[in-house]
């Protein structure tokens, strides 16, 4: 495509090349490609467009006031936005109905949620996020929740090409900050909850929430639709940012008001849910339990609904929801009697929930097995041990992705508070010792890793991933 057409300007009245490829790495340069340059955390991008122009980019996307010689200077003082808008135009097939989740914990879980009942409608759909891109064929992996601009990009169009007409993505904090995951029609955007997180990055939770709001301030279309979880405290916010511009809003939960939850009962595999939609009211059994689940396939059916689901057949389909891999995944049952579930709360609000959860089942001890990742926010990791320590029974401490940090440190930090925790630093023998510990009546939770296939150590060109799956470890374990 011609330089022009992608940047939709009709009056561009510079030169005009043909722009074959982009890259936002200059090792990823080949002749033809656009090149964006952008100021990281890390490294500033600009410092590489003589190498990217050497390479053969013929234009580069950068501050005004960035050196470029031999490439067209395609110039903003927001490059990140303008390259996410210019991707979009070089991309340019996506899946006809494509929706975001934002939000603290549970984007992961919605996502996929919406995509199962998308499916059970006889569409062709698939969701990008943390544990990949799934569509019911397929399921690969790309590292990061919200993948570089690129990656996600020509990934959509790819799945336009295959035939999906539904998306749902996880909008990550990081991601909305950096303009990962734009530039594509967004018809449906969600608000699932704010709670500590990620404070390393954003500095504070005020920067964190304005990066989340981004995707109702800026990102979803005039004429789309909101859905907000009702019942936390920043979802006034939310509903207030989307009303501000022409953005239909649908709330829920127990405060919501299109999808009310009015009673939540819990089962034993799962829950009777009773949902209020308009004057007609629907029950529901939800095969999974705990409120957060409920929580998150109640906003899952909002944005199937509000891009043109038929109400009552999306609350039907929840009774067939599949469990979502690692989130309170039963993974084995102790040869004590105890079953054993694989949880991916990673923050304290989230280790909180999943605790929650599980307490309705237990008529003994909730066993909890949890650390908290390296080179991520080290405030959370007091609120984490406080939380546990206050919700569960027993707990051992124990490393999850140390990344380039001491993991005895990330433990200590964890420990501090929360006075008569066991401490082994070994995952596998902490998960030992949680087995060796229970007793018929209790439950064993791992948390943190989820889906995870692999310990994280080490940082930069020292990096390594060393196997380890929560849940094989739990069976083998438990054998
Ligand atoms: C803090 C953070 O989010 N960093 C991400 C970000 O990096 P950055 O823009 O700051 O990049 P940088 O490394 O400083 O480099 C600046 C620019 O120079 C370019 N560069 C750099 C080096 C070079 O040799 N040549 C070159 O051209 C880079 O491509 C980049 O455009 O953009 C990079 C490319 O898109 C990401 O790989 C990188 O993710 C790092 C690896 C990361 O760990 N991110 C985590 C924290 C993250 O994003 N997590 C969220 C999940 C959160 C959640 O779900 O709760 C996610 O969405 O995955
Ligand atoms: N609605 C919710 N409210 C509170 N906690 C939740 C909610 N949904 C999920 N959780 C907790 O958060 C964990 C992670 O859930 P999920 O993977 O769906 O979230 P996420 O937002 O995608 O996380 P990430 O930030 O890693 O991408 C779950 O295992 C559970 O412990
Ligand atoms: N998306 C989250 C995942 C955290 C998972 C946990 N296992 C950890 O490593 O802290 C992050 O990158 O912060
Ligand atoms: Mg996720």
């Amino acid at each position: 495509m011609r330089l022009a057409a992608l940047l939709d300007d009709a009056d561009w009245a510079g030169p005009n090349p043909v722009v074959t490829g982009l890259a936002i790495d200059h090792r990823k340069v080949a002749p033809g490609t656009l090149f964006g340059a952008f100021v990281g955390e890390r490294f500033n991008g600009e410092d590489f467009i003589p190498d990217a122009v050497a390479a053969g980019a013929v234009a580069v996307v950068a501050r005004p006031d960035a050196k470029v010689d031999g490439a067209v200077h395609v110039a903003d003082a927001n490059p990140r936005r303008a390259f996410a808008h210019i991707a979009a135009r070089f991309f340019h097939r996506f899946p006809a109905t494509c929706v975001a989740v934002t939000g603290t914990n549970g984007k992961t879980s919605t996502v996929e949620m919406t995509r199962q009942l998308w499916r059970m409608a006889g569409f062709n759909a698939a969701s990008i996020g943390t544990l990949g891109i799934t569509t019911s064929v397929d399921s690969a992996s790309t590292g990061l929740t919200t993948p570089d601009i690129v990656t996600f990009l020509s990934n959509m169009s790819g799945l336009a090409v295959e035939g999906v007409t539904h998306a749902a993505f996880e909008a990550s904090s990081h991601g909305l900050d950096q303009y990962r995951t734009e530039g594509l029609p967004v018809k449906a955007a969600a608000f699932t909850n704010l709670s500590h997180d990620h404070l390393d990055y954003h500095g504070t939770m005020e920067a964190y929430l304005a990066a989340k709001m981004r995707l109702f301030r800026e990102v979803v279309q005039p004429g789309g639709a909101a859905i907000v979880w009702a019942d936390d405290a920043h979802s006034a916010a939310v509903i207030e940012a989307a009303r501000a511009r022409d953005v239909r809003v649908l709330t829920v939960g127990q405060a919501g008001e299109a999808l009310r939850l009015v009673s939540r009962t819990p089962t034993q595999l799962g829950q009777l849910l009773v949902i209020a939609a308009g004057d007609v009211t629907h029950k529901v059994t939800l095969p999974l339990i705990g409120a957060y689940q409920a929580a998150n396939a109640l906003v899952a059916a909002g944005l199937v609904i509000a891009t043109g689901g038929d109400v009552a057949l999306t609350l039907a389909n929840l009774a067939r929801l599949q469990p979502v891999r690692g989130r309170l995944e039963r993974a084995a049952i102790a040869r004590s009697g105890a079953p054993i579930y694989v949880d991916y709360a990673h923050t304290p609000d989230a280790i909180e929930a999943a605790l929650d959860a599980l307490r309705p089942h237990a008529t003994g001890r909730l066993i909890l097995v949890f650390g908290a990742g390296g080179d991520r926010d080290q405030a959370k990791r007091p609120e984490m041990g406080r939380v546990a320590a206050a919700k569960a029974d027993l707990l051992i401490i124990t490393d999850d992705n140390p990344r380039g940090e001491d993991p005895a440190v990330i433990r200590d930090a964890i420990a501090a508070a929360a006075p008569g925790a066991q401490v082994i630093g070994d995952r596998r023998a902490a998960i030992a010792a949680a087995i060796a510990a229970a007793r018929a009546d209790d439950i064993i939770c791992i948390a943190g890793k989820g889906h995870e296939q692999g310990q994280i150590v080490g940082r930069g060109d020292d990096m390594r991933v060393i196997p380890f799956d929560d849940v094989s470890v739990a069976r083998e374990e438990a054998a």
